[in-house]
């Protein structure tokens, strides 16, 4: 058995009672936390790490992301989302290769793993290689293939039975570390018969579903035109949003991306059904996409966490900024300074979002699994602090994570990362974006 400790932390346990340690101190044993407390600890240790008064807090959830993707990060900027998509991004994919995207998901875990990322929530392609980057990097992937349709029904099959090759053969694999879910593109990508057979696969199989919806203006005035109803409506037809199963036993996660255009009714339906909204402002931002009612849907009691989307819309993975820009954004569109506070956006980002990837994780209690950051507090920006969620929130960066632990490995020391070759990772990825881009272009110029 291997026994670490953190002492001398400002733990903020996330749990259910929000309790703030000082002095506080971490048992791990193994993959779990075995002891949370104040006082002294007694016993042996392996390893003792001193956090010197640095925050401990659980990891960062990201709950949507296209991993593969961060190799077109700057790819193609500053354009309205369908023309983005379909004149760049989806042009720029038909040349991935399985290589490719195993080192840009390899670059996305070190991106993670050096902003306090311990967990993500994926759909995207060639997702083999991103749940064996997952292995290698030691974090925590909540995987779905990346399944449009395009209202194609042979198309529709084929898609299929790549979601649920994923789901038998990786889910649970490294200890448990990557679980899977189906991933529907989207209401105005895949035609609902076609989510509702992914659905009821995901219930067959005790798996969730990550989709995005009402991401748009445009979505919504289309499947308004197209349907007469909202894409929440469109699917709830289809009994999509039922987090219970059709018979009520089996329970699966639903994840929700964007939710920009929710109405009232919509954000009712979804606090009701116990849907996870997947909010992910700075892509919204970037894209024009429009600012998601957040502080209605958590007033509403929705459960909403926190993404970064892929890195050609954002351009980076980091929940810090991610955080930052969720609070001021509710702040600026309701034009009431209380909205979404500190604490809230940490909840956010942390237990909320954990409640979709492994409900054992987003909480440091005895029990839970050892998922951990050290955030440095040893900083000019972190000086002084007289609230711990106002400085991760308000002033705090990615680059301030120090240590990361996952299922109780240490995966970053003293900022050193430890399960990969960062340079070797940062070289083999930017060569493959080269070439990717590359490829992407002398396609373009051929077809005129
Ligand atoms: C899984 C698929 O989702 C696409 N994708 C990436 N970003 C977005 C977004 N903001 N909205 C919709 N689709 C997106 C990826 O480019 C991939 O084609
Ligand atoms: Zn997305």
């Amino acid at each position: 058995m291997s026994r670490i400790l953190i002492k001398n932390a400002h733990i903020l346990t996330m749990d259910d009672n929000r309790t703030e340690i000082q002095n506080g101190y971490v048992v791990i044993e193994n993959d779990l936390i075995t002891k949370v407390s104040d006082g002294n600890p007694s016993g042996f240790f392996d390893k003792t790490i001193d956090a010197e008064g640095n925050i401990v807090m659980p990891g960062l959830s990201n709950t949507h992301t296209h991993l593969g993707m961060t190799l077109l990060r700057g790819y193609a900027d500053d354009m309205v989302l369908s023309d983005w998509l379909q004149k760049e991004i989806w042009p720029a994919e038909a040349e991935l290769t399985a290589e490719d995207v195993y080192w840009g998901s390899m670059l996305g875990c070190l991106e993670m793993i050096r902003s306090g990322t311990t967990a993500f929530c994926d759909m995207y392609f060639f997702m083999d290689e991103t749940a064996k980057a997952v292995e290698k990097a030691g974090i925590r992937g909540c995987l779905s293939y990346g399944m449009i349709e395009l209202f194609d029904e042979e198309r529709g099959n084929s898609e299929l039975i790549k979601g649920e090759r994923l789901v038998k053969e990786w889910q649970g694999k490294a200890n448990g570390r990557i679980t899977t879910m189906y991933g529907p593109h989207a209401p105005n990508t895949c035609s609902k018969e076609f989510i509702a057979r992914a659905k009821k696969a995901a219930e067959r199989d005790g798996v969730g579903v990550h989709i995005h919806v009402l991401e748009t203006e445009d979505e919504l005035n289309t499947m308004k035109k197209n349907y007469g109803v909202c894409s929440v409506h469109h699917l709830d037809s289809v009994n999509f949003w039922n987090t219970k199963g059709d018979d009520l036993t089996a329970g699966v996660d639903v994840l929700a991306a964007h939710c920009v255009w929710m109405s009232d009714g919509d954000i009712k339906l979804f606090a009701e059904k116990g849907v996870t909204v997947s909010h992910n402002p700075i892509s919204n931002m970037k894209l024009s996409s429009g600012a998601a009612p957040i502080q209605k849907m958590l007033d509403a009691g929705v459960n909403v966490a926190l993404g970064t989307d892929g890195c050609a819309s954002n351009n980076n993975l980091n929940m810090f900024e991610e955080m930052k820009t969720a609070a001021l954004l509710q702040k600026l569109v309701t034009t009431d300074p209380e909205a979404l506070p500190a604490k809230a956006v940490v909840e956010m980002a942390t237990r909320n979002g954990a409640k979709v990837i492994d409900k054992k994780t987003g909480a440091l209690k005895a029990g839970n699994k050892a998922d951990l950051i050290v955030v440095d507090t040893k900083k000019a920006n972190a000086t002084p602090i007289f609230d711990a969620y106002s400085h991760l929130v308000y002033s705090a960066a990615g680059s301030d994570v120090k240590t990361m632990i996952v299922d109780g490995k240490i995966l970053m020391e003293d900022y050193l990362v430890l399960s990969m070759n960062e340079n070797e990772v940062i070289e083999k990825s930017k060569a493959c974006a080269i070439g990717l881009a590359k490829r992407a272009k002398d396609k373009k110029e051929a077809n005129g």
